[in-house]
Order: structure tokens, then sequence, then C-alpha cells
């Protein structure tokens, strides 16, 4: 299928490649509302310029884009840890304030040293829950079911500072499942991961019922997660849609500084060239 032109926003200049995704997502209460929004760090102007996307409830959302175009601005805007110049956020209905904590929302961060400081992981998972104000029975449950998820409950007993790079990213992920948030936002999840943990990961974010943003370059586990795809570029949004049209459009994503990813490539069959 060829992707329709249709401007989205009456205040975006250029047209967004707007691909129809699962139908059944149109239904879906919004999760995530951007409305026009602009940022700009102080001396960095226009890191976003007019961003308007609605994120339906359930949606597996991939965010791509080349290096530096604002993914993690975007993801700290959602967060409420940056405040737009203008435009708004709304968060289920209400709006994102600034630096206002919203359990519903957990955010993955890119580096995961910066989400684990408790002397154990089962500590680290139950430090967000004992927050919340829960009983010591209800952490102790949250915190075994966070672990039985992630599948890491042969690291409860360690400490975090001296787990390998991919163990400490799966901690963090338990982390945030023990919040039971409604919307995640994961900042380049597969960045430390092994094969299997990657593999591992894929399985559970395709099981997870929450909202999901994921911001990656690895491009086939958006393929593999997603159900939608955000392109954007120069603070703008470029395309929106079905991740397999968007991301097999070799001359749209050439255009935006990415590769189309490889598993899309027509097959090359290969000839060895073996001697007698
Ligand atoms: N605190 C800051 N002050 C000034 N400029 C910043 C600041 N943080 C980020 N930037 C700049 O804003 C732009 C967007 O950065 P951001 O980290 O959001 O990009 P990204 O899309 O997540 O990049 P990557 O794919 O490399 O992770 C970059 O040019 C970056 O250098």
């Amino acid at each position: 299928m060829k992707p329709s032109l249709n401007s989205v926003s009456s205040s975006s200049p250029s047209p967004v490649v707007s691909i129809p995704t699962a139908p059944h997502s149109l239904v879906r209460p919004v999760a995530i509302a951007l409305q026009d929004l602009a940022f700009s760090y102080p001396d960095n102007p226009d890191i976003l310029c007019g961003l308007t996307v609605d994120i339906r409830e359930g949606e597996r959302v991939g965010l791509i884009g080349h290096n530096g175009c604002g993914k993690t601005t975007l993801f700290m805007l959602l967060c409420g840890l940056l405040a737009p110049q203008s435009g708004t956020i709304h968060l289920f209905d209400r709006p994102v304030e600034p630096n206002q904590f919203r359990p519903e929302l957990g955010f993955l961060f890119q580096d995961p040293e910066d989400q684990l400081f408790s002397p154990s992981v089962r500590d680290d998972i139950a430090f967000g829950p004992l927050n919340l104000g829960l009983s010591e029975a209800e952490v102790h449950e949250r915190v075994e079911a966070a672990l039985e998820l992630t599948g890491i409950q042969f690291l409860a007993n360690r400490p975090p500072h001296h787990l390998s790079g991919g163990e400490k990213q799966m901690v963090a992920i338990a982390g945030l499942m023990a919040m039971c948030p409604r919307v995640l936002l994961y900042d380049e999840p597969t960045a430390s991961l092994d094969m299997r943990t990657r593999r591992r990961l894929i399985q559970f974010l395709q099981r997870s019922d929450e909202t999901l943003l994921l911001a990656s370059h690895d491009l086939e586990f958006l393929l593999e997660v997603c159900d939608r795809v955000l392109l954007i570029d120069e603070g703008r949004l470029i395309a929106d849609g079905n991740p397999v049209d968007i991301m097999g459009d070799q001359a749209l994503m050439e255009k935006h500084g990415l590769e189309k990813p490889h598993s899309l490539m027509p097959h090359i069959e290969m000839h060895h060239n073996i001697r007698p």
C-alpha cells in the first residue's frame, strides 16, 4: 500500500505522511495528547516545533528519528521534567504539570544507572511502591510480581551496582512495572541487551497491555513490538502510521537520516563460491 499524504495539523507547514493503523485503535480513549508542542533549550532552539499527536490507550508506538532529533527531550516533556515553551501535553485528559509526579506514567531512562540506587535489587524495585504509601504486604506482592514478570527472580538479592548493563536494564524495567503504570516510555531499551535478553524484552512487551512509547534506533525491535510508528525530524512529525509501511519506505527513511531495516529489504539470494 502506498502512503497517502494528508495534512494532520493545520499549524504544520509540510504534509505528514499519515498511514492508518488498526481501526480498533481509533475507539480507545486517548492516553497521551500533544497539541502544538514547541520546545527549545536556552542554547539550542526549535528542538520541537508544533508537534501534534494523539496516542490511544493500549497502542504500542515506536518513536524514530536520527540522533539528536528530540526523542529523549519529548520523553522529558511528557514526564514534566522539562516544560514546553508553548502547546499542551495531556495524560489521560489531565494536563502534565512541570515536576508533578504522575504514578500512571513510567519512564525507562536511556542509562539504567540513572534509576538504580538501593543496596539490593529487591529494595530497588520496592522503592517506588513504598513511596506510593502502600502497605508492606502490598509492596511485597508488587515486588514479587515485577520480579516474575521480568524473569529476574535470580537477581533479587544482588546489589544493582554489581550487575551487567543488560541485567540493570531488566531491574530498571521491573522497578517501573512495580508501580503499575498505564503508560510506559522506553528510551533505547535494547541498547545494552544481548540477543537472548533482547528477545525476552520483545516477548514481554508484545504481551503487555500498557500504552507504550518506545524510542529506539533498533528498528527491527520496533517492527516486532509496535503497531504504530512516529517519525520525527526538525522538530516536526514527518510520518505517522503502520511501522512496515513507514520503515519500508526507503526514500522517506533516507531523506530523514535513517535506513530501511534489513528485514524489509527484498530477498537477496546468496551465492557461495564453493571450490571442489
Ligand atoms: N540540556 C541541554 N541543553 C542544550 N541542548 C540539549 C540539552 N539536552 C539535549 N540537547 C540537544 O537537543 C537535541 C535533542 O536531544 P535529544 O537527547 O532529545 O535527542 P535524541 O533524539 O534522543 O537523540 P539520540 O537518538 O542520540 O538519543 C540534541 O541536539 C541535543 O544535543
